[in-house]
């Protein structure tokens, strides 16, 4: 077990797309927690930015400069990783490129282009971290996703379809890799305050409000609060967890389950009774 101020301490992660959001929030709280870690993205500037706020901060951080998209760009940069960090304890699998566009529009590059990234890019970066990770026989991987991932949503047939496709891979590879040290998880965050996640799904104010108001606890989520739940399935804390996916949506997609009728309305059929 580890000291749980620093849970992280003497490891290594790297976290993809680390330079913006989710990626950036969840590199913080590992550096906060003592570890060393390797964001990486398309764009220098942000990562170094990342980078430079966790060293200020008293951590160890460095920014690689990488499209996951790229398989062998890929390999290399890990084993560069693992060359002068000496392992690699924790992979997130954050990057990830979306926008709202109906199935029948979009074009085989469109999507093309989210399976890229989210679907191949976490294969690429997961195949790459294992060959440290199954070596050492310790290691933990986790992929953010989106509850679409089971229930689908109209707007985002290639995210939907490549979040479903990285669950499978996380409870497949749970199961082969179990008796080798090496756990894979995966998160699912709600709406999440990020300038990514607003551009892409919610720029006009109409489309916001549609989303604040499916989210039963009527507010999206910060980046620190799925940092923190990501910290937890990192750390040894989750030691026996494998193959699972966290929820971190303010009941979004549960509130789903109350068959099209909106929970005003499910509030007034109680009105006359006690
Ligand atoms: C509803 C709430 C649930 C929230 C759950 C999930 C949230 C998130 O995932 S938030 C993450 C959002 N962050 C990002 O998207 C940042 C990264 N994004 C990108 O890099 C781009 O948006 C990208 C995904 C389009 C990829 O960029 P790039 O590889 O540079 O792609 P191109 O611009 O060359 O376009 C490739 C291909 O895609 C078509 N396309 C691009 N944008 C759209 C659009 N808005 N609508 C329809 N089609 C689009 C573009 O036309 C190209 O296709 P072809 O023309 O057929 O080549
Ligand atoms: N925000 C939200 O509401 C939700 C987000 N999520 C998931 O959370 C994760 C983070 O999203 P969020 O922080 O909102 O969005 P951001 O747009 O801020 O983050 C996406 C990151 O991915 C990186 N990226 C994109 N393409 C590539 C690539 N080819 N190679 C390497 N890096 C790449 C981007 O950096 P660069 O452009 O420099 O490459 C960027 O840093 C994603 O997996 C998303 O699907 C899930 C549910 C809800």
């Amino acid at each position: 077990m580890t000291d749980s101020a620093s849970p992280f301490s003497g490891r290594v992660a790297v976290v993809t797309g680390g330079g913006s959001g989710i990626g950036r929030a969840v590199a913080t709280r590992y550096g906060a927690g003592g570890g060393t870690v390797v964001v990486c993205g398309r764009r220098r500037e942000p990562l170094q930015e990342t980078a430079e706020q966790i060293r200020a901060a008293g951590g160890r951080a460095d920014a690689v400069v990488l499209d996951v998209r790229d398989a062998d760009a890929v390999a290399t940069a890990f084993a560069t990783v693992r060359e002068r960090h000496g392992r690699i304890d924790a992979l997130v699998n954050n990057a990830a490129g979306n926008f709202v566009c109906p199935g029948e529009k979009l074009s085989p590059g469109g999507w093309r282009a989210v399976i890229d990234i989210v679907l191949n890019g976490t294969f690429h970066c997961t195949r790459a971290a294992a060959d440290t990770m199954l070596g050492q026989g310790s290691g933990s991987v986790l992929s953010v996703i989106a509850s679409y991932a089971w229930h689908g949503h109209p707007g985002t047939v290639h995210s939907a379809a490549a979040k479903a496709g990285v669950l499978a891979m996380t409870r497949t590879l749970a199961v082969e890799w179990a008796d080798r040290g090496v756990r894979l998880n995966c998160i699912a965050p709600g709406p999440t305050e990020t300038a990514g996640a607003g551009a892409a799904l919610w720029a006009e104010p109409a489309s916001r409000e549609r989303v604040l108001a499916s989210v039963p606890q009527a507010r999206t989520a910060g980046t620190g609060e799925i940092a923190e739940a990501a910290a937890f399935l990192l750390d040894d804390r989750a030691a026996y967890i494998t193959g699972e996916v966290l929820t971190v949506d303010g009941g979004q997609w549960l509130g789903k389950q109350v068959y099209g009728t909106p929970l005003a309305q499910v509030r007034e059929a109680g009105d006359d009774r006690r």
